[in-house]
């Protein structure tokens, strides 16, 4: 109450809302208005003045420390401080962005996937603690302001978030700080201007003439629309002219596309459109080489082409461990992906896991040494998604034994399940993708087709994983020209819960002594090369052996 007590118009609609009020106080007192005027206005009123409390109210609420730094910013006595020689200026409270404006900005950053943002004129931090907000863990906000004060202002509650250690506040000349960032190489995935209006074509031009946008980076901007005076004919106020002729600006620059979003004061949402924008002047297009490299294949830069999206995978073994991992990582690189193990309990978990994250998923229980269960298998993905693009092949069983004393059911069992189990795995999948004439195979083999790894005796499980790589070649060569692509991926020693028991230690120590890395393989150090083995980008290759093992395959 306090707060709506003290605020003052400030953004095209609160500025409707307070003439409508004044007019309708007109109308009130005046004898000889017709109803149906009043009526009118009366109207008008409520569908201005309803516009933001409704905002306010079905936008996702702000967290504590958000909503206490901004209490505490509208409750503070800027006039005083300023009176007091704290602050350079006077600083009006209302220019705090607050909680529609940082939600947006929370949004932007999210749907931009930023990791970097920078924000040009901070003040009591609202926005930079919602970008902050928005940013993965690692992510960071540069927050540029003039006044030392305001730093010492946001920190105590910059301190109470776990998201405040994101950000980084540089005092000073928002101008001097992008010079010695842009001198430093930074580059942001998202801009955000909200300092000094009349500087605004400067920050704008300097951000983009010094890359200190990346390639796919958007800038925002706040205050836009300027409580309207960058359309009102009558403007005399130098801010607003000033964010006029920064709008105009950029309308007119080719180098960009725009939107004014109208939530407050207004949001211009900024980004390049280097290559694909008919603006382009073809003077400059005619000294570039635009091809494929420029533009990137099919107009798509290289982490798009390794999108995934409205692919069908399944995953044998995918109930945990690598399976698991490779489920997920197909998943979120856009695939539906069965999630395929023996026991279907695990296979269920994996699926829902998959579907809370928005991964498309189904469950299958399947046997892959029961001919009938593999055929089972693909007639199920294929009767509910139409087809399979990709198949991993990733169920695996390994038994220890001295060779001198490795039974024949051992042997039997180990190449029923590692060798001929991925065989019908890739020949039932492999004849729906021949038949389509796309197709990824992805087997999981073993950095044991390579080495002998010692002191453990596993004779069948090493010679099963080497005629898995012999099996991926032969196939890999014999289809590719059909469009289906075989490559294997060889991880070494990953790091399960079981390989943290008790009788085990010491075995892991041997272990870690043979691995340049200094450590086992952790099963998300093998995501990144299913989602290549899986995607278009790596067109090129078959019946390759990817051997991801820390180095130890070469010492
Ligand atoms: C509109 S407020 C920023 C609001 C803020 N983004 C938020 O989310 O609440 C503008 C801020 O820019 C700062 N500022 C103005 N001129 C500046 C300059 N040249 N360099 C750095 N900061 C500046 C002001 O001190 C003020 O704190």
């Amino acid at each position: 109450i306090f707060y709506v007590i003290l605020k003052v118009p400030d953004t095209p609609v609160a500025i409707l809302v307070d003439i409508l009020t004044k007019a309708k106080e007109i109308a009130a007192a005046s004898g000889n208005v017709p109803e149906e005027l009043r009526s009118h206005l009366q109207k008008a009123m409520d569908i201005a003045s309803g516009l933001d409390d409704y905002l306010e109210k079905m936008t996702t609420q702000e967290s504590e420390p958000l909503a206490e730094l901004y209490t505490k910013t509208i409750s503070h006595d800027w006039d005083q401080v300023h009176k007091e020689g704290k602050t350079m200026f006077r600083l009006p409270k209302e220019c705090i962005t607050g909680h529609i404006e940082g939600q947006t900005l929370k949004m932007l950053t999210h749907m931009s996937q930023a990791k970097r943002v920078l924000e040009i004129g901070m003040f009591t931090g609202y926005g930079a603690l919602s970008v902050a907000e928005g940013l993965p863990e690692d992510g960071c906000v540069i927050a540029c302001e003039l006044e030392p004060y305001l730093k010492d202002f946001a920190k105590p509650i910059f301190d109470k978030s776990p998201h405040g250690k994101k950000i980084t506040v540089k005092i000073g000349s928002a101008m001097e700080t992008l010079k010695e960032l842009a001198a430093a190489g930074e580059q942001f995935d998202m801009v955000f201007i909200d300092a000094d209006k009349k500087n605004y074509i400067n920050y704008y031009n300097f951000i983009l003439d010094n890359n200190l946008l990346q390639m796919r980076g958007v800038i925002c901007v706040d205050n836009t629309l300027f409580k309207a005076k960058v359309y009102l004919e009558d403007t005399v106020d130098s801010n607003g002219l000033a964010v006029r002729e920064f709008n105009q600006f950029v309308s007119d620059d080719p180098r960009v596309e725009q939107v004014i979003i109208p939530v407050r004061d207004g949001i211009t949402v900024i980004r390049r459109v280097f290559v694909d924008s008919e603006r382009f002047s073809v003077t400059i297009l005619s000294k570039i080489t635009d091809d494929k490299v420029f533009r990137g294949v099919k107009g798509c830069p290289i982490l798009d082409r390794m999108r995934l999206d409205g692919r069908v995978a399944y995953v044998t073994g995918a109930g945990q461990g690598i399976g698991r991992a490779f489920a997920h990582a197909l998943g979120e690189a856009g695939a539906k992906v069965a999630v395929v193990d023996l026991d279907q309990d695990k296979a269920e978990v994996v699926a829902k896991e998959l579907f809370l994250k928005g991964i498309n998923s189904i469950a299958i229980r399947a046997d892959i040494s029961k001919p009938e269960d593999v055929q089972m298998m693909v007639d199920k993905i294929v009767s509910k998604w139409r087809t399979i693009h990709i198949a991993c092949n990733n169920a695996g069983i390994n038994m220890n034994s001295a060779s001198e004393d490795t039974s024949l059911e051992e042997w039997d069992q180990t190449f029923s399940v590692n060798l001929r189990g991925t065989f019908m795995c890739c020949q039932a999948a492999g004849r729906v993708m021949l038949n389509q004439g796309y197709g990824k195979i992805i087997n999981t083999a073993s950095m044991a087709s390579l080495i002998v790894p010692h002191p453990q005796k596993q004779l069948s499980y090493n010679t099963s994983k080497a005629g898995v790589v012999k099996l991926t070649q032969t196939l890999g060569t014999e289809w590719i020209d059909r469009g289906v692509q075989v490559n294997c991926i060889s991880p070494g020693i990953v790091d399960t819960p079981l390989i943290h028991s008790e009788n085990l230690r010491p075995l892991v120590q041997r272990w870690l002594s043979d691995i340049p890395a200094g450590r086992l393989a952790q099963v998300t150090d093998l995501q990144a090369a299913v989602v290549f083995l899986a995607c278009d980008a790596s067109d090129y290759m078959t019946g390759h052996n990817l051997v991801i093992e820390g180095g130890q395959s070469l010492w």
